[in-house]
């Protein structure tokens, strides 16, 4: 899109040169050489940012380069226009148009020294060597120069001000949109996530629940839920102190995580209590699943500690609403803890009543 602007912006002042050729104030092949140059500029820059080739570079727009590419083309129509000569000094404004939307405060402070001298070599050129200019001028009056750089020099340290104040704003909309997209960002994690042991939470686990549920009433995938707690905890807390406590259900997480395949979805459903969903598990091949948790667990948790944990498992029945399926879950659970603990229970354990 920029490429398109500046090439239109350079078309459109190489038709006005054109009408001034007509005129005889400019002469026709200088008119050519400059149309030639720029047309250089906008192919090489559209090239080298189509082809990827620019990626090489810090700035792969090519900001710097094309902008003063732009100021070269300016004050070389200020060397050629003749009588026309301050006017070819307005597309400054588009060049520093351009600086304030995508360059840093001291790039367009170095930009702005650029045009300067430019401006000023190009006087000097004029005035020093009319030789050279394309089409001799009768008068050159040094005035009018002068006048032109003095100008200059008013307007555009001015309008460099504003440039980069306006990319500072800009600068500081970007960091403040990063910032807010992190937050957001943060705010949606710990939605879904336990903060201590970094598992889905509760609300999480029953997005899971309801979405298993969905597949399951399609006939796609059975599945089972195990609830799980961690015995004695009071205990950790109370004698080892609640950090030791935080370390422990961090460090459970960690380690019955790491049991697990994927596709099965630990979370934390509160306090010391754990809930598994297993896709595509019955309750035959649940058991072994947890049983292989708790060994890890036993093995592995915290030097010193033993902790154990009931679990009480339960499968999906067709139709039914989640909440029958936590309650059955939860029975089990009751079940192990009162059948001794460190144990797997589940609802088909249970005697019908
Ligand atoms: N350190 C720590 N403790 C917690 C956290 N959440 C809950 N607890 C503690 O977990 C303990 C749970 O106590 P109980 O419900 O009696 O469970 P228990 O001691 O494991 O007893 P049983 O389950 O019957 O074996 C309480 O002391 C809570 O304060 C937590 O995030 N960090």
């Amino acid at each position: 899109m920029h490429w398109l602007i500046a090439g239109l912006v350079y078309l459109g002042i190489a038709l006005l040169l054109l009408a001034g050729a007509r005129q005889g104030w400019i002469s026709a092949s200088a008119v050519a050489a400059w149309s030639g140059f720029v047309g250089l500029v906008v192919v090489a820059g559209y090239c080298a940012l189509r082809s990827g080739w620019s990626e090489r570079f810090t700035d792969p727009a090519m900001t710097m380069w094309q902008l003063s590419m732009g100021v070269i083309a300016v004050n070389w129509g200020y060397v050629i226009c003749g009588p026309m000569r301050t006017s070819a000094l307005f597309p400054l404004m588009v060049i520093f148009a351009f600086a304030a939307y995508s360059m840093r405060y001291r790039q367009i402070a170095w930009l702005t020294l650029f045009a300067v001298a430019c401006l000023v070599g190009a006087v000097a050129i004029r005035q020093v060597f009319p030789h050279w200019l394309p089409v001799a001028e009768a008068v050159r009056p040094l005035q009018v120069d002068i006048n032109n750089l003095l100008m200059i020099l008013v307007v555009l340290p001015a309008l460099a001000l504003v440039a980069a104040r306006l990319s500072e704003l800009r600068s500081k909309l970007r960091d403040q949109r990063a910032a807010l997209a992190k937050v957001l960002a943060d705010v949606e994690r710990m939605a879904v996530r336990d903060e201590l042991t970094g598992l889905p939470n509760r609300r999480a686990m029953m997005d899971t629940l309801a979405r298993s549920a969905i597949h399951a009433r399609r006939g796609m995938l059975p599945f089972c839920v195990a609830m799980v707690d961690l015995e004695h905890f009071k205990q950790v807390n109370d004698t080892q102190g609640h950090a030791a406590g935080d370390a422990v259900l961090q460090r459970f997480a960690e380690v019955a995580s790491r049991t697990l395949r994927e596709g099965d979805v630990l979370g934390r459903w509160g306090g010391e209590e754990f809930l598994l969903v297993l896709p595509g598990a019955t309750l035959a091949s649940a058991k072994p699943v947890l049983s292989r948790m708790q060994s890890a667990i036993r093995e592995a948790l915290l030097p010193g500690l033993t902790i154990t944990f009931s679990a009480g498992l339960a499968a999906y029945r067709d139709a039914e609403p989640v909440e029958a399926l936590l309650a059955r879950a939860d029975d089990s659970l009751y079940l192990a803890k009162h059948a001794g603990r460190d144990r797997i229970e589940s609802s088909l354990d249970r005697t019908p009543a």
